[in-house]
């Protein structure tokens, strides 16, 4: 399959559910959860350290580095298997990455709350593609100014081994988010790939 366009007004999105076949996938999903050197960040909200509700990682060129929630994010190496999935990434989808976010959901209960990946040094217009491993989970998008558009939230559900890309205006008008689920479907595992300038 290719990326396929999703219609929606004021943003770039195209998902590819079949990126990977589901074995490959499967074998990624195990390889990357043993090998990757998981981190269980804390963020200041509102002045208070609390633990991120999910595992993180961040890879890339020595040059990329990344400032986010008052943290350096100096980005480790790039490891055989992601230096792979970056160049078919890029094949994919025509677009060049310098760096990888990977974040491991390690039940329903881990979560992403609403934001934009609208970070400086990520330019106006970020492209950035989102792989996903392990258990389908739901993915929402909500307009940023909901008083200025009538338009509603969508939910997309992403299964394991699909590309989901998201480029033009997506991060200036919409939010998005993965939310906890009661589901309990086993772990998940998120890349992102992006262009830190
Ligand atoms: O896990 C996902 O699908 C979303 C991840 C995300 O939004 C991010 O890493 O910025
Ligand atoms: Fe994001």
């Amino acid at each position: 399959m290719a990326l396929t366009s999703i219609a929606l007004p004021n943003a770039e999105l195209a998902l590819d559910s079949t990126f990977l076949s589901p074995a490959e996938a499967q074998a990624l999903l195990t390889e990357l959860t043993d090998t990757i050197p998981w981190k269980h960040e804390a963020i200041k909200l509102f002045g208070k350290e609390v633990l991120q509700p999910r595992l993180t990682a961040w890879h890339g060129d020595p040059g990329a580095s990344y400032r986010y929630s008052g943290l350096q994010l100096t980005p480790q190496p790039w490891t055989p298997a992601l230096q792979q999935l970056r160049q078919r990434v890029e094949a994919a989808t025509g677009a060049q990455f310098n760096s990888v976010l990977l974040n491991l959901y390690r039940t329903g209960q881990d979560s992403m709350g609403w934001h934009a990946d609208n970070e400086p040094e990520l330019g106006p217009r970020p492209v950035i593609a989102s792989l996903s491993l392990g258990a389908t989970r739901t993915f929402r998008l909500k307009p940023r100014d909901p008083l200025h558009t009538s338009h509603k939230s969508i939910s997309l559900e992403l299964p394991s081994g699909s590309l989901l890309l998201m480029s033009g205006p997506t991060q200036q008008h919409w939010l998005h988010a993965l939310p906890k689920t009661t589901r309990v479907p086993g772990p998940r595992l998120n890349l992102t790939f992006r262009l830190v300038r």
